[in-house]
Protein backbone atom coordinates (compact mmCIF):
# COMPACT_ATOMS: atom_id res chain seq x y z
CA UNK A 1 0.00 0.00 0.00
CA UNK A 2 1.14 3.33 -1.15
CA UNK A 3 1.96 5.69 2.06
CA UNK A 4 -0.05 9.13 2.15
CA UNK A 5 1.76 11.96 2.75
CA UNK A 6 1.21 15.74 3.93
CA UNK A 7 3.46 18.02 3.20
CA UNK A 8 3.45 20.95 5.26
CA UNK A 9 5.67 23.94 4.10
CA UNK A 10 5.52 22.15 0.74
CA UNK A 11 6.59 25.21 -1.46
CA UNK A 12 10.06 25.85 0.97
CA UNK A 13 13.36 24.33 0.15
CA UNK A 14 12.67 20.94 2.25
CA UNK A 15 9.13 21.17 1.50
CA UNK A 16 10.33 20.93 -2.69
CA UNK A 17 13.01 18.10 -2.17
CA UNK A 18 10.09 16.40 -0.43
CA UNK A 19 8.14 16.43 -3.73
CA UNK A 20 11.08 15.66 -5.57
CA UNK A 21 11.86 12.57 -3.30
CA UNK A 22 8.11 11.27 -3.49
CA UNK A 23 7.88 12.01 -7.77
CA UNK A 24 11.29 9.23 -7.73
CA UNK A 25 8.83 6.42 -5.82
CA UNK A 26 5.35 6.85 -7.17
CA UNK A 27 4.45 3.45 -6.57
CA UNK A 28 5.65 4.13 -3.04
CA UNK A 29 3.81 7.55 -2.00
CA UNK A 30 0.72 9.58 -2.87
CA UNK A 31 0.84 13.34 -1.64
CA UNK A 32 -2.45 13.83 0.04
CA UNK A 33 -1.97 17.39 1.69
CA UNK A 34 0.11 20.39 0.68
CA UNK A 35 0.26 23.34 2.78
CA UNK A 36 1.86 26.69 1.91
CA UNK A 37 2.03 30.61 3.46
CA UNK A 38 2.38 32.85 0.39
CA UNK A 39 3.63 31.07 -2.71
CA UNK A 40 0.65 30.49 -4.92
CA UNK A 41 2.20 30.42 -8.20
CA UNK A 42 4.43 27.56 -6.97
CA UNK A 43 2.13 25.85 -4.89
CA UNK A 44 -0.52 25.41 -7.86
CA UNK A 45 2.18 23.59 -9.92
CA UNK A 46 3.09 21.50 -6.82
CA UNK A 47 -1.02 20.72 -6.71
CA UNK A 48 -1.25 20.23 -10.91
CA UNK A 49 1.64 17.74 -10.64
CA UNK A 50 0.80 15.93 -7.81
CA UNK A 51 -2.70 16.42 -7.26
CA UNK A 52 -3.14 15.97 -3.78
CA UNK A 53 -6.73 15.32 -2.08
CA UNK A 54 -6.56 18.72 0.00
CA UNK A 55 -4.03 22.29 0.35
CA UNK A 56 -4.24 24.63 2.49
CA UNK A 57 -2.73 28.42 2.55
CA UNK A 58 -2.08 29.76 5.50
CA UNK A 59 -2.35 33.15 4.40
CA UNK A 60 -6.00 33.59 4.24
CA UNK A 61 -5.56 36.68 1.66
CA UNK A 62 -4.75 34.36 -0.77
CA UNK A 63 -7.17 31.64 -0.82
CA UNK A 64 -9.53 33.52 -3.77
CA UNK A 65 -6.60 33.38 -5.94
CA UNK A 66 -5.44 29.90 -5.01
CA UNK A 67 -9.25 28.87 -5.45
CA UNK A 68 -9.38 30.62 -8.74
CA UNK A 69 -6.25 28.73 -9.97
CA UNK A 70 -7.38 25.46 -8.75
CA UNK A 71 -11.39 25.19 -9.95
CA UNK A 72 -10.64 22.65 -12.66
CA UNK A 73 -9.25 20.03 -10.06
CA UNK A 74 -10.55 18.03 -7.59
CA UNK A 75 -8.73 19.90 -4.58
CA UNK A 76 -10.51 20.74 -1.67
CA UNK A 77 -8.94 24.39 -0.98
CA UNK A 78 -8.57 25.50 2.79
CA UNK A 79 -6.90 28.58 4.19
CA UNK A 80 -5.89 29.64 7.29
CA UNK A 81 -3.06 28.76 10.16
CA UNK A 82 -6.06 26.73 12.12
CA UNK A 83 -6.99 24.84 8.59
CA UNK A 84 -2.94 23.92 8.68
CA UNK A 85 -3.46 22.47 11.97
CA UNK A 86 -6.73 20.40 11.40
CA UNK A 87 -5.75 18.99 8.13
CA UNK A 88 -3.17 17.11 9.23
CA UNK A 89 -6.10 14.88 11.14
CA UNK A 90 -7.51 13.62 8.01
CA UNK A 91 -7.60 9.72 8.32
CA UNK A 92 -6.07 9.71 4.89
CA UNK A 93 -3.10 11.08 5.69
CA UNK A 94 -0.26 8.44 7.14
CA UNK A 95 2.75 10.78 7.77
CA UNK A 96 2.74 14.10 7.88
CA UNK A 97 6.35 15.64 7.00
CA UNK A 98 6.91 19.28 8.85
CA UNK A 99 8.85 21.42 6.90
CA UNK A 100 7.13 24.85 7.81
CA UNK A 101 9.39 27.23 9.56
CA UNK A 102 9.50 28.52 12.63
CA UNK A 103 6.69 28.39 15.86
CA UNK A 104 3.63 27.98 13.22
CA UNK A 105 5.15 24.27 13.32
CA UNK A 106 4.30 23.80 17.02
CA UNK A 107 0.09 23.61 16.26
CA UNK A 108 -0.11 21.21 13.49
CA UNK A 109 2.63 18.79 15.13
CA UNK A 110 0.70 18.34 18.11
CA UNK A 111 -2.53 17.52 16.19
CA UNK A 112 -0.68 15.35 14.09
CA UNK A 113 0.93 13.21 16.86
CA UNK A 114 -2.50 13.37 18.91
CA UNK A 115 -4.07 11.85 15.46
CA UNK A 116 -1.77 9.14 15.48
CA UNK A 117 -0.13 10.02 12.90
CA UNK A 118 4.23 9.37 11.96
CA UNK A 119 5.99 12.47 11.79
CA UNK A 120 8.70 13.77 9.91
CA UNK A 121 10.49 16.10 11.43
CA UNK A 122 12.13 18.73 9.58
CA UNK A 123 10.92 21.94 11.72
CA UNK A 124 13.42 21.92 14.67
CA UNK A 125 11.46 24.66 16.28
CA UNK A 126 9.14 22.56 17.29
CA UNK A 127 11.00 20.14 19.49
CA UNK A 128 13.22 23.71 20.83
CA UNK A 129 9.81 25.20 22.09
CA UNK A 130 7.83 22.41 23.43
CA UNK A 131 10.23 19.27 23.30
CA UNK A 132 8.27 18.10 26.59
CA UNK A 133 5.40 18.14 25.93
CA UNK A 134 5.64 17.15 22.07
CA UNK A 135 7.92 13.70 23.37
CA UNK A 136 5.12 13.19 25.76
CA UNK A 137 2.64 12.83 23.47
CA UNK A 138 4.54 11.00 20.83
CA UNK A 139 5.03 8.37 23.44
CA UNK A 140 1.62 8.10 24.59
CA UNK A 141 0.63 8.20 21.26
CA UNK A 142 3.03 5.69 19.91
CA UNK A 143 4.23 8.06 17.17
CA UNK A 144 7.42 7.58 16.24
CA UNK A 145 9.51 11.07 15.42
CA UNK A 146 11.96 10.57 12.62
CA UNK A 147 14.06 13.32 12.03
CA UNK A 148 14.53 15.22 8.90
CA UNK A 149 17.12 17.46 9.74
CA UNK A 150 20.51 16.41 8.20
CA UNK A 151 22.98 15.74 11.77
CA UNK A 152 19.86 14.19 13.77
CA UNK A 153 18.80 11.84 10.39
CA UNK A 154 23.11 11.06 11.30
CA UNK A 155 22.38 10.24 14.45
CA UNK A 156 19.10 8.37 13.85
CA UNK A 157 20.96 6.31 11.72
CA UNK A 158 24.04 5.27 13.98
CA UNK A 159 21.80 4.33 16.15
CA UNK A 160 19.76 2.16 14.10
CA UNK A 161 20.01 -1.55 15.65
CA UNK A 162 21.54 0.05 19.09
CA UNK A 163 18.36 0.82 21.04
CA UNK A 164 19.91 -1.33 24.07
CA UNK A 165 23.39 0.20 24.21
CA UNK A 166 23.19 3.64 26.22
CA UNK A 167 24.96 6.66 24.65
CA UNK A 168 28.30 7.88 26.35
CA UNK A 169 27.46 11.51 24.18
CA UNK A 170 27.41 12.39 20.74
CA UNK A 171 28.96 15.16 18.47
CA UNK A 172 26.85 17.64 16.48
CA UNK A 173 28.82 18.78 13.03
CA UNK A 174 28.90 22.60 12.45
CA UNK A 175 30.03 23.86 8.97
CA UNK A 176 30.63 27.31 10.83
CA UNK A 177 28.14 28.79 8.05
CA UNK A 178 30.00 31.67 5.86
CA UNK A 179 31.13 33.72 8.76
CA UNK A 180 33.56 30.77 10.20
CA UNK A 181 37.26 32.40 11.43
CA UNK A 182 35.91 35.53 11.25
CA UNK A 183 36.05 37.85 14.15
CA UNK A 184 33.53 40.42 16.04
CA UNK A 185 35.37 43.27 14.03
CA UNK A 186 34.58 41.54 11.14
CA UNK A 187 30.82 40.35 12.13
CA UNK A 188 30.11 44.21 12.92
CA UNK A 189 29.57 45.19 9.44
CA UNK A 190 28.33 42.34 7.32
CA UNK A 191 25.26 42.23 5.13
CA UNK A 192 22.44 39.80 4.64
CA UNK A 193 23.33 38.95 1.49
CA UNK A 194 26.80 38.02 2.85
CA UNK A 195 25.16 36.14 5.60
CA UNK A 196 22.91 34.00 3.15
CA UNK A 197 25.49 32.92 1.68
CA UNK A 198 25.88 29.44 3.33
CA UNK A 199 29.19 27.31 1.83
CA UNK A 200 27.68 23.84 1.86
CA UNK A 201 23.61 23.53 1.62
CA UNK A 202 20.86 25.88 -0.25
CA UNK A 203 18.44 26.46 2.18
CA UNK A 204 15.25 28.75 3.39
CA UNK A 205 16.93 32.16 4.16
CA UNK A 206 15.68 31.70 8.20
CA UNK A 207 17.71 28.63 8.37
CA UNK A 208 20.95 30.07 6.47
CA UNK A 209 20.70 33.05 8.82
CA UNK A 210 20.65 30.59 11.44
CA UNK A 211 23.77 28.69 10.23
CA UNK A 212 25.55 31.98 10.15
CA UNK A 213 24.77 32.84 13.19
CA UNK A 214 25.53 29.39 15.23
CA UNK A 215 21.65 29.89 16.59
CA UNK A 216 21.01 26.98 13.83
CA UNK A 217 23.37 24.41 16.02
CA UNK A 218 22.01 26.16 19.32
CA UNK A 219 18.43 25.22 18.18
CA UNK A 220 20.04 21.53 17.20
CA UNK A 221 21.78 20.69 20.80
CA UNK A 222 18.38 21.17 22.05
CA UNK A 223 16.66 19.42 19.22
CA UNK A 224 18.89 16.64 19.86
CA UNK A 225 18.63 16.13 23.64
CA UNK A 226 14.85 15.80 23.09
CA UNK A 227 15.23 13.52 20.35
CA UNK A 228 17.38 11.36 21.91
CA UNK A 229 17.31 11.75 25.49
CA UNK A 230 19.98 13.15 26.31
CA UNK A 231 21.72 15.84 29.12
CA UNK A 232 23.11 18.99 27.92
CA UNK A 233 26.98 17.84 29.32
CA UNK A 234 26.62 14.43 26.36
CA UNK A 235 25.91 16.96 23.69
CA UNK A 236 29.33 18.28 22.11
CA UNK A 237 29.22 20.43 18.42
CA UNK A 238 32.03 20.08 16.24
CA UNK A 239 33.17 22.60 13.92
CA UNK A 240 33.48 20.56 10.18
CA UNK A 241 33.80 22.96 7.71
CA UNK A 242 32.98 20.39 4.57
CA UNK A 243 29.87 18.87 6.14
CA UNK A 244 30.50 15.45 4.97
CA UNK A 245 30.53 13.60 8.83
CA UNK A 246 27.02 14.47 9.62
CA UNK A 247 27.59 13.84 13.08
CA UNK A 248 28.72 11.19 15.35
CA UNK A 249 27.30 8.68 18.15
CA UNK A 250 29.76 7.26 20.73
CA UNK A 251 29.06 4.33 23.10
CA UNK A 252 29.86 3.66 26.24
CA UNK A 253 32.57 1.11 25.25
CA UNK A 254 34.39 4.14 23.56
CA UNK A 255 33.18 2.88 19.86
CA UNK A 256 32.30 5.53 17.57
CA UNK A 257 29.68 5.78 14.73
CA UNK A 258 29.60 8.98 12.54
CA UNK A 259 27.10 8.89 9.39
CA UNK A 260 28.43 10.26 6.33
CA UNK A 261 27.93 11.44 2.29
CA UNK A 262 27.56 14.20 0.15
CA UNK A 263 25.26 17.36 1.54
CA UNK A 264 22.27 16.34 0.22
CA UNK A 265 18.86 17.19 2.37
CA UNK A 266 17.64 14.70 -0.14
CA UNK A 267 19.07 11.86 1.62
CA UNK A 268 17.39 12.45 4.84
CA UNK A 269 13.87 13.18 3.32
CA UNK A 270 14.01 9.75 1.74
CA UNK A 271 15.18 8.09 4.91
CA UNK A 272 12.64 9.53 7.28
CA UNK A 273 9.83 8.83 4.41
CA UNK A 274 11.01 5.31 4.11
CA UNK A 275 12.27 4.21 7.12
CA UNK A 276 13.24 1.47 8.55
CA UNK A 277 13.72 0.74 4.77
CA UNK A 278 16.28 2.15 2.39
CA UNK A 279 15.07 3.30 -1.00
CA UNK A 280 17.63 2.81 -3.73
CA UNK A 281 18.31 6.42 -5.35
CA UNK A 282 20.45 8.05 -8.09
CA UNK A 283 21.09 11.19 -5.75
CA UNK A 284 25.24 12.12 -6.56
CA UNK A 285 27.71 9.75 -4.20
CA UNK A 286 30.50 10.89 -2.50
CA UNK A 287 34.14 10.45 -3.98
CA UNK A 288 37.15 10.24 -1.75
CA UNK A 289 39.34 11.90 -4.42
CA UNK A 290 36.99 14.68 -4.05
CA UNK A 291 37.81 15.60 -0.62
CA UNK A 292 41.33 14.24 0.39
CA UNK A 293 41.06 16.29 3.79
CA UNK A 294 38.40 16.42 6.45
CA UNK A 295 38.61 18.94 8.93
CA UNK A 296 37.46 19.63 12.35
CA UNK A 297 37.66 21.81 15.07
CA UNK A 298 36.59 23.70 18.16
CA UNK A 299 33.28 26.04 18.21
CA UNK A 300 34.08 30.10 18.26
CA UNK A 301 31.81 30.90 21.70
CA UNK A 302 32.95 33.75 22.11
CA UNK A 303 32.40 35.60 18.52
CA UNK A 304 29.45 33.47 17.59
CA UNK A 305 27.43 33.98 21.15
CA UNK A 306 24.39 32.12 19.98
CA UNK A 307 25.81 28.78 20.84
CA UNK A 308 26.32 29.39 24.80
CA UNK A 309 23.11 31.25 24.79
CA UNK A 310 21.33 28.00 23.75
CA UNK A 311 22.87 25.55 25.97
CA UNK A 312 22.14 28.23 28.75
CA UNK A 313 18.44 28.46 27.67
CA UNK A 314 18.14 24.32 27.27
CA UNK A 315 19.90 24.21 31.21
CA UNK A 316 17.51 26.73 32.56
CA UNK A 317 14.91 24.30 30.85
CA UNK A 318 10.69 25.77 30.96
CA UNK A 319 9.98 28.20 28.54
CA UNK A 320 13.54 29.71 28.40
CA UNK A 321 14.09 27.60 24.84
CA UNK A 322 10.71 28.77 23.65
CA UNK A 323 11.68 32.32 24.69
CA UNK A 324 14.71 32.11 23.32
CA UNK A 325 13.01 30.61 19.81
CA UNK A 326 10.67 33.61 19.77
CA UNK A 327 13.64 36.17 19.97
CA UNK A 328 15.94 34.89 17.72
CA UNK A 329 12.68 34.73 14.80
CA UNK A 330 12.41 38.39 15.51
CA UNK A 331 15.86 39.19 15.13
CA UNK A 332 16.20 37.29 12.26
CA UNK A 333 13.76 39.06 10.65
CA UNK A 334 14.97 42.00 11.23
CA UNK A 335 18.73 41.39 10.35
CA UNK A 336 17.08 40.30 7.23
CA UNK A 337 15.16 43.37 6.72
CA UNK A 338 18.91 45.49 7.49
CA UNK A 339 17.02 47.01 10.52
CA UNK A 340 19.86 45.29 12.70
CA UNK A 341 22.90 44.34 12.62
CA UNK A 342 24.45 40.97 12.53
CA UNK A 343 25.70 40.85 16.08
CA UNK A 344 22.70 42.83 17.93
CA UNK A 345 20.46 39.87 17.00
CA UNK A 346 22.46 38.00 20.09
CA UNK A 347 22.41 41.17 22.22
CA UNK A 348 18.74 41.29 21.84
CA UNK A 349 18.32 37.51 22.39
CA UNK A 350 19.96 37.26 25.38
CA UNK A 351 17.77 40.33 26.88
CA UNK A 352 14.66 39.40 26.18
CA UNK A 353 15.57 35.72 28.21
CA UNK A 354 16.35 37.57 31.13
CA UNK A 355 13.00 40.13 30.77
CA UNK A 356 10.27 37.40 29.67
CA UNK A 357 8.40 35.66 32.99
CA UNK A 358 10.21 32.05 33.89
CA UNK A 359 7.83 29.49 33.94
CA UNK A 360 9.34 26.03 35.08
CA UNK A 361 6.54 22.99 33.74
CA UNK A 362 5.17 25.61 31.02
CA UNK A 363 1.69 24.19 29.67
CA UNK A 364 0.80 24.06 25.82
CA UNK A 365 -1.18 27.82 25.94
CA UNK A 366 2.07 29.03 28.29
CA UNK A 367 4.58 28.10 25.22
CA UNK A 368 1.81 30.26 23.26
CA UNK A 369 1.74 33.22 25.43
CA UNK A 370 5.28 32.99 26.38
CA UNK A 371 6.15 32.89 22.63
CA UNK A 372 4.02 35.74 22.03
CA UNK A 373 5.12 37.75 24.82
CA UNK A 374 8.88 37.33 23.91
CA UNK A 375 7.91 38.65 20.72
CA UNK A 376 6.75 41.87 22.21
CA UNK A 377 10.06 42.51 24.31
CA UNK A 378 12.20 41.30 21.12
CA UNK A 379 10.14 44.42 18.88
CA UNK A 380 10.49 46.46 22.31
CA UNK A 381 13.96 46.18 22.39
CA UNK A 382 14.96 46.53 18.67
CA UNK A 383 12.36 49.75 18.96
CA UNK A 384 10.37 49.36 16.18
N1 LIG B 1 16.38 23.81 4.25
C1 LIG B 1 17.07 22.86 4.82
O1 LIG B 1 17.98 22.28 4.20
C2 LIG B 1 16.78 22.44 6.22
C3 LIG B 1 15.69 22.95 6.92
N2 LIG B 1 15.39 22.50 8.17
C4 LIG B 1 14.23 23.04 8.88
O2 LIG B 1 13.08 22.81 8.07
C5 LIG B 1 12.14 23.87 8.21
C6 LIG B 1 11.88 24.48 6.83
O3 LIG B 1 13.07 25.06 6.35
P1 LIG B 1 13.20 25.55 4.84
O4 LIG B 1 12.57 24.56 3.93
O5 LIG B 1 14.61 25.90 4.65
O6 LIG B 1 12.32 26.89 4.88
P2 LIG B 1 11.72 27.72 3.66
O7 LIG B 1 11.68 29.14 4.11
O8 LIG B 1 12.42 27.40 2.41
O9 LIG B 1 10.24 27.16 3.53
C7 LIG B 1 9.30 27.38 4.55
C8 LIG B 1 7.94 26.82 4.16
O10 LIG B 1 7.00 27.10 5.19
C9 LIG B 1 5.93 27.90 4.69
N3 LIG B 1 5.56 28.84 5.75
C10 LIG B 1 6.23 29.93 6.16
N4 LIG B 1 5.59 30.53 7.17
C11 LIG B 1 4.48 29.80 7.41
C12 LIG B 1 3.38 29.92 8.32
N5 LIG B 1 3.30 30.92 9.21
N6 LIG B 1 2.41 28.97 8.29
C13 LIG B 1 2.47 27.96 7.41
N7 LIG B 1 3.46 27.81 6.51
C14 LIG B 1 4.45 28.70 6.52
C15 LIG B 1 6.48 28.58 3.46
O11 LIG B 1 5.44 28.95 2.57
P3 LIG B 1 5.68 30.02 1.36
O12 LIG B 1 6.93 29.61 0.67
O13 LIG B 1 4.47 29.83 0.51
O14 LIG B 1 5.77 31.36 1.98
C16 LIG B 1 7.36 27.45 2.90
O15 LIG B 1 6.55 26.51 2.25
C17 LIG B 1 12.77 24.87 9.19
O16 LIG B 1 12.30 24.62 10.48
C18 LIG B 1 14.27 24.54 9.11
O17 LIG B 1 14.96 24.85 10.29
C19 LIG B 1 16.15 21.56 8.80
C20 LIG B 1 17.27 21.05 8.18
C21 LIG B 1 17.66 21.46 6.86
C1 LIG C 1 21.14 20.77 6.19
C2 LIG C 1 20.99 20.93 7.62
O1 LIG C 1 20.68 20.02 8.34
C3 LIG C 1 21.26 22.27 8.20
O2 LIG C 1 20.73 22.37 9.50
C4 LIG C 1 22.73 22.41 8.20
O3 LIG C 1 23.22 21.64 9.23
C5 LIG C 1 23.15 23.81 8.34
O4 LIG C 1 24.50 23.87 8.43
P1 LIG C 1 25.33 24.42 9.68
O5 LIG C 1 26.12 23.28 10.17
O6 LIG C 1 26.13 25.51 9.02
O7 LIG C 1 24.39 24.97 10.69
MN1 LIG D 1 20.92 20.58 10.44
Amino acid sequence: MKKRVAVLGSTGSIGSQTLEVISQHPDKFEVEVLTANNQIGKLVEQCRTFLPNTVVIANKAKYQQLQDALHDLPIKVYAGERSVAQVVEMSTVDIVLTAMVGFSGLLPTINAIKAGKAIALANKETLVVAGDIITQLAAQNKVPILPVDSEHSALFQCLTGEFQNPIEKIYLTASGGPFRGKDSVYLNNVTPEQALNHPNWEMGNKITIDSASMMNKGLEVIEAAWLFGLSPAQIDVIIHPQSIVHSIVQFTDGSMKAQMGLPDMRVPIQYALTYPERFTSDFPRFNFMDYPQLNFDKPDYKTFRNLGIAYDAMRTGGNMPCVMNAANEVVVDKFLQNKIGFLQMSDIIEKTMTKVDFIQKPSINDYFESDTEARAIAHALIGY
